[in-house]
């Protein structure tokens, strides 16, 4: 007799990892099914090793200034390979397995209602979990194919530092691994079919724009690939729509996301998916089919580690428990570049009601003592002064807005966060000082003003008695 399991879980990166140890703790029979290795995008090819590249990258920059000499790339990839293999404990089949977790090698696919197969072998369950994350889109640009291509599956394993790149696409993998190969001295061109950074304000985009100009890098936006032409020695030229052309050695294709559901018997299973072969889901992170649920990189919500194993969580805390608990609308981004780009909830002021605060870094005491002024934090404000979102950019931003998240998921106001008293100098000044800024420009207001007047009235004559 096949077994029973409570969750299933399909794909073993960070949305399958954190789904599949909920379910086991709460004392659920769990079974994680992984057709390549555990960790997923994040480990291997996407958060940690651009993060460790952005950094050894800084360093060299910063050594260049001082010694003039270029990195030995050999060093940049042994750093990633050490920084993968400082975290991949936490994310490997022993972890699972320890957590109460059966881990099986295989690729799944559900074949009827309740029922998977994983090979050859069938696996009954009450509830699933789909955690099957996407892989790069390649856009058909001819001649594309036939170029020495990389993705960020396969930047990695560059074993040279390429002399010229040209990136194709302008989100948040072209802008961190352009300003990081730009650093280590390739000659980067970023070519954005519309502007870089586009789910951003255009002031945060703008500041990045002028890093990565100061890195030596040639952005050219509104602009896309038309063909491709490669010679013999397998450098290539991007031939694009504005006529231009841009010669590399390789080229990085960050084009954005396709999810991975081929082959995966989600019509069978009754799942239904976007335009964009997306797994929908509701706020409770199930899909069309009640006992099948889905989080991370295959579903339509933004693509981010951190929000992978938030919903994964949810997800199969709601499938063993037998809630419909909703997962909070509330989402960061970082964009690590230098400046790092932060934001959260609203982040344009443009529709009615809402206001905007900001304060410059060249504001901020300790971005001046540091040298690092190029920069911002930007409150989004809606009546009553609460804060509804903003936009933070400069050094540490990521750290930055972690308060700003709280702000805004605890529906604070200006007033409550102006009252908190922050550490002197920091970075974080910044967003208070916003806030301090806004809620003070409200006791200007005739009915504050009156009734400050009155308060001093009042103790003018109480402290005139004594
Ligand atoms: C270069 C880069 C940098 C990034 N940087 C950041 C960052 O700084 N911060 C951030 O929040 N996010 C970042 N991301 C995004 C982040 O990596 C993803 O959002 C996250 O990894 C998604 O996790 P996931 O579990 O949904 O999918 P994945 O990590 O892709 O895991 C899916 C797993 O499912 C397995 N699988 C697929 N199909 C099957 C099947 N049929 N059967 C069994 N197993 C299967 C796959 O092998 C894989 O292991 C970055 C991404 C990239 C590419
Ligand atoms: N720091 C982070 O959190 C981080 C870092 C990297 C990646 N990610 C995640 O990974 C996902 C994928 O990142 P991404 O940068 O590939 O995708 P993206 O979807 O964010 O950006 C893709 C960009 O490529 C452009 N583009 C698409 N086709 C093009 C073409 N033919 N020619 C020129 N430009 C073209 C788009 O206009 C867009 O600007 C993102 O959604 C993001 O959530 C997160």
């Amino acid at each position: 007799m096949d077994k029973l399991v409570d969750l299933l879980v399909v794909g073993g990166g960070t949305a399958g990892i954190v789904g599949s140890k909920t379910a086991a703790r709460l004392g659920a029979r769990t079974v994680l099914v992984e057709n390549e290795r555990t960790g997923g995008d994040c480990l291997w090819t996407g958060c940690v090793p651009s993060k460790t590249l952005l950094a050894a990258a800084k360093d060299a920059a910063e050594e260049r200034g001082i010694t003039g000499g270029q990195p030995y790339f050999g060093r940049v990839r042994d750093r990633i390979t050490a920084a993968i293999r400082a975290i991949e404990p936490a994310d490997s089949p022993e972890s699972l397995e320890a957590a109460g977790v059966e881990v099986r090698s295989g690729t799944a696919r559900l074949t009827a209602d309740g029922e998977a197969e994983v090979n050859g072998r069938r696996i009954r369950f009450r509830n699933a979990l789909i955690a099957t994350g996407s892989h790069p889109t390649v856009p058909p640009v001819p001649g594309l194919a036939h170029a020495r291509m990389v993705t960020s599956d396969t930047v990695w394993d560059l074993t040279e530092l390429p002399r010229r790149m040209v990136i194709i696409g302008g989100g948040p993998i072209a802008c961190e691994l352009g300003q990081a190969f730009a650093r280590l001295g390739t000659r980067v061109t970023i070519l954005a079919r519309t502007g870089i950074l586009g789910k951003e304000t255009r002031e945060a985009a703008a500041l990045v724009r002028n890093a990565l100009t100061a890195d030596g890098v040639t952005v050219a936006e509104n602009e896309s690939a038309r063909t491709v032409e490669s010679t013999n020695d397998g450098s290539s030229t991007v031939l694009t729509s504005k006529g231009n052309r841009f010669d590399a050695d390789v080229l990085l294709v960050a084009a954005g996301r396709t999810p991975r559901t081929d082959g995966l018997g989600l019509d069978t299973a009754g799942v239904e998916l976007d335009d964009a072969g997306q797994i929908l889901v509701d706020q409770a992170m199930r899909t069309s089919n009640k006992r099948i649920w889905a989080a991370g990189d295959v579903t339509q919500n933004p693509k981010f580690t951190h929000l992978a194993g938030v919903h994964a969580s949810t997800a199969a805390s709601n499938a063993i428990l037998g809630l419909h608990r909703s997962v909070s609308s509330v989402i960061p981004r970082v964009t690590f570049t230098s400046p790092e780009v932060a934001a959260v909830g609203i982040t344009d002021a443009s529709a009615p009601g809402l206001s905007l605060s900001t304060v410059n870094l060249d504001d901020t005491d300790r971005a001046i003592t540091e040298g690092r002024t190029a920069g911002f934090a930007q409150l989004v404000i809606g009546t009553r002064g609460r804060i509804l979102g903003g936009t933070i950019v400069g050094p540490r931003a990521g750290e930055s807005l972690a308060e700003l998240t709280l702000a805004v998921q605890q529906g604070m106001s200006t007033r409550a966060l102006a009252g908190v008293t922050h550490p002197y100098p920091t970075y974080n000044d910044a967003v208070w000082n916003a806030a301090i800024s806004h809620a003070r420009a409200g006791l200007d207001s005739p009915v504050a003003a009156a009734a400050v007047r009155l308060l001093s009235a009042v103790a003018r004559l109480r402290n005139g008695r004594r």
